[in-house]
C-alpha cells in the first residue's frame, strides 16, 4: 500500500494531526493508499511556501527562464510516463490506452504550451495626443496574479490538474493544489517532477484531503490565496465563490454539463454513431464534455439508436491493464450508488432501457469493483431527472426530433452550458447551429477534439471564465497599463 503525503516546500511531509485517509480501488476496493490529510498548519504552510517562493528565486526569473523550466517538467513527465500512466491507473481503474494516449501526453502538453503561449504573447500599447503636443505612450504588462489555489476534480486528475498548473506557472505565479481525495497520487508525483527539473521550493505544493471543513476548504478560505482556480461540481463552484467573496479573489470555474449531442439525418451515420459513443460513454462516462442528452432526426432514430446499442454491448469490462478489455469502473463506490440511483429513477420516471441499466457480472474480487454496465434509454419526457441532471456515469437519453428550431429549444432548455457535439453533412447548417446552441464549446463532425490554444469553458451555470492559449493569461495575471507622457 502506498503512502501519500502532502508536498510543501519541495518536501514530503505528513500532516501534524497524523491525520490520514483511505484510498480504495475502484477495480476491487482494496484500499491501495493512505493519505495524510492536512489541517490548517499544513495549508498555512504551504501559502507561506508559495509566497516565499514567489518574493524569492521564482520570482526573480526572466520568462525564458521560466520558460526553459517548464520544457523541462515536459520532458521529465514524458521520460516518467510509465510512472504517471500507472498511478493513474491506480486511482481511477480506467483502460491503460486512455492514459497513454489522452490523459498523460495531455499532462505534458499543458507545460509546454503555455510555456509556448508566455513566450510569443505580445502586449498592447497604444500611442495618444496630448495638449502639449507631445503625446504619451501606453504599454500594458502582465504580472503574476500571485499565489493561486488550484482546486481538482477526479474524472481525468492528472490532464485536468496540470491544465491549470501549467499556465499557472508559465505565467509566473505559484500553486497550492488539492488533487480530489478520491485521486492523489498524480499531483504527488508530479511534486517529484518539479524537484528533478529544478522548480524553486515552494512554486508547486499539495495539500491532501476532503472539501468541506478539510484542506479543499482550509485553501479556499485562506487569505494568502490571491486566485482560485477550479473544476467539478456546479455546487462546489458556488461554494468557492462565497468563500472567495472574501478579499474579492478571482475565480475561474469549469463545473458540470448536461451535453446535447445532435445527430442531422444528413450526417455520415457511422462517424457520428462512432462519436456519440465516445461522448457518451469515454472514461466510464465521467467527463465533463460528456454527452447525456442525444437528439437524433427522426428519419435515422431507430437505425441509431440500434447501432448504438451495439456498440456499448460491445464494451468489455476488466483491469487497466487486461488486453482483452476495454472498459473501466467508475471513480468509488459511493459515484457507483448515485449513478445507480439515477439508473433506477429513469424506471420509475417510464423509461424504455435499450440497453443496461444495471452492474455487469464481474470475475473474482472485481465483483468489489464499481462497475455499472453502460446505459441508454428512450421514450422519457423532456422533465425527467435523468434528462435535465448532470449523472457523470455512461449513461444518455436518445430522442428524435423533427426540426432545427424544435432541437435548438431542446439543447438550450437546461441550466449547463458547457458543450455540444453535432454531426451534419450541411455546413450551413452546422454555421447555423453553432450560432444558436448556448455552451462555450461546440463541436462540429467531432468530439473532444482540443487545441490547446482556443477559449474552453462553459456557459450559464457551466462555468466562469474562459482558460487555454491566451485566454488562460486573463486569468493567472494582472493587465498593468502604463501611460508614459512624451
Ligand atoms: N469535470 C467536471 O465537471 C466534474 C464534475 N463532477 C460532478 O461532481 C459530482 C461529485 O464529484 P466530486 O468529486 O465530489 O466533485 P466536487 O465538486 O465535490 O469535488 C471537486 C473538488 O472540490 C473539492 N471540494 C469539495 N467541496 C469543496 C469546498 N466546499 N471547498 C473547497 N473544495 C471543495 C473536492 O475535495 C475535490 O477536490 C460528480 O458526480 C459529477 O457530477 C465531478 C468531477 C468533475
Ligand atoms: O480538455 C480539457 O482541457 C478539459 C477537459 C475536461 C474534462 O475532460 C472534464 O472536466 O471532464
Amino acid at each position: 500500500m502506498r503512502k501519500i503525503e502532502n508536498f510543501i516546500a519541495g518536501e514530503y511531509v505528513a500532516a501534524g494531526s497524523g491525520q490520514r485517509f483511505d484510498k480504495r480501488s475502484p477495480l476491487d476496493n482494496r484500499v491501495i493508499a493512505s493519505i495524510s490529510e492536512a489541517g490548517r498548519p499544513e495549508v498555512d504552510a504551504a501559502v507561506k511556501a508559495a509566497r516565499g517562493a514567489l518574493n524569492g528565486e521564482w520570482g526573480g526569473l526572466s520568462t525564458e527562464q521560466r520558460v526553459e523550466l517548464l520544457y523541462g517538467v515536459a520532458n521529465e513527465i514524458t521520460r516518467r510516463f510509465d510512472d504517471f500512466v500507472e498511478a493513474e491507473m491506480a486511482d481511477t481503474g480506467q483502460p491503460s490506452h486512455v492514459m497513454k494516449h489522452v490523459f498523460i501526453p495531455r499532462g505534458a502538453a499543458n507545460f509546454k504550451v503555455f510555456a509556448d503561449v508566455v513566450k510569443n504573447v505580445p502586449s498592447e500599447s497604444f500611442q495618444m495626443a496630448t495638449p502639449d503636443g507631445r503625446g504619451a505612450l501606453n504599454y500594458s504588462m502582465r504580472v503574476p496574479k500571485g499565489v493561486v489555489g488550484v482546486i481538482c476534480p477526479w474524472n481525468a486528475p492528472f490532464m485536468l490538474m496540470t491544465w491549470k498548473v501549467g499556465p499557472a506557472l508559465a505565467c509566473g505565479n505559484t500553486v497550492i493544489v488539492k488533487p480530489s481525495e478520491e485521486s492523489p497520487q498524480t499531483a504527488a508525483l508530479l511534486g517529484e517532477v518539479m524537484n528533478a527539473v529544478g522548480i524553486p521550493r515552494g512554486v508547486y505544493n499539495v495539500v491532501h484531503g476532503f472539501g468541506p471543513d478539510s484542506a479543499g476548504e482550509f485553501l479556499t478560505q485562506h487569505p494568502g490565496v490571491n486566485a482560485i482556480t477550479f473544476t467539478g461540481e456546479t455546487r462546489t463552484g458556488a461554494a468557492i465563490m462565497k468563500a472567495a467573496s472574501e478579499g474579492m479573489r478571482d475565480v475561474s470555474f469549469e463545473l458540470g454539463g448536461k451535453n446535447a449531442g445532435i445527430v442531422f439525418a444528413d450526417a455520415d451515420f457511422d462517424a457520428a454513431v462512432d462519436g456519440i459513443f465516445r461522448s457518451a460513454f469515454l472514461n466510464s462516462g465521467q467527463v465533463c464534455l460528456g454527452t447525456e442528452r442525444v437528439y437524433v432526426e427522426r428519419p435515422i432514430f431507430e437505425r441509431f439508436v440500434q447501432a448504438l446499442k451495439v456498440k456499448a454491448e460491445g464494451v468489455k469490462f476488466g483491469r487497466p491493464d487486461d488486453h482483452n478489455a476495454n472498459y473501466g469502473p467508475l471513480i468509488s463506490q459511493e459515484h457507483r450508488d448515485k449513478v445507480l440511483s439515477y439508473y433506477r429513477k429513469a424506471v420509475e420516471e417510464g423509461a424504455t432501457v435499450v440497453t443496461g441499466g444495471g452492474v455487469p457480472q464481474m470475475p473474482g474480487e472485481l465483483a468489489e469493483g464499481a462497475w455499472v454496465q453502460p446505459t441508454i434509454w428512450t421514450g422519457l419526457s423532456d422533465n425527467a431527472a435523468v434528462v435535465r441532471e448532470e449523472i457523470f456515469g455512461p449513461c444518455c437519453h436518445i430522442r428524435p426530433f423533427d426540426s432545427e428550431n424544435e432541437v435548438v429549444a431542446l439543447a438550450n432548455d437546461n441550466v449547463y452550458g458547457l458543450s455540444t457535439t453535432i454531426w451534419t453533412n450541411d455546413l450551413a447548417r452546422a454555421h447555423r447551429m453553432a450560432a444558436r446552441v448556448e455552451v462555450g464549446i461546440t463541436w462540429i463532425n467531432s468530439w473532444f477534439l482540443r487545441d490547446l490554444r482556443t477559449p474552453f469553458g462553459g456557459a450559464k451555470q457551466s462555468g466562469i471564465g474562459r482558460e487555454g492559449g491566451v485566454h488562460s493569461l486573463e486569468f493567472y495575471t494582472e493587465t498593468r497599463n502604463v501611460c508614459v507622457k512624451l
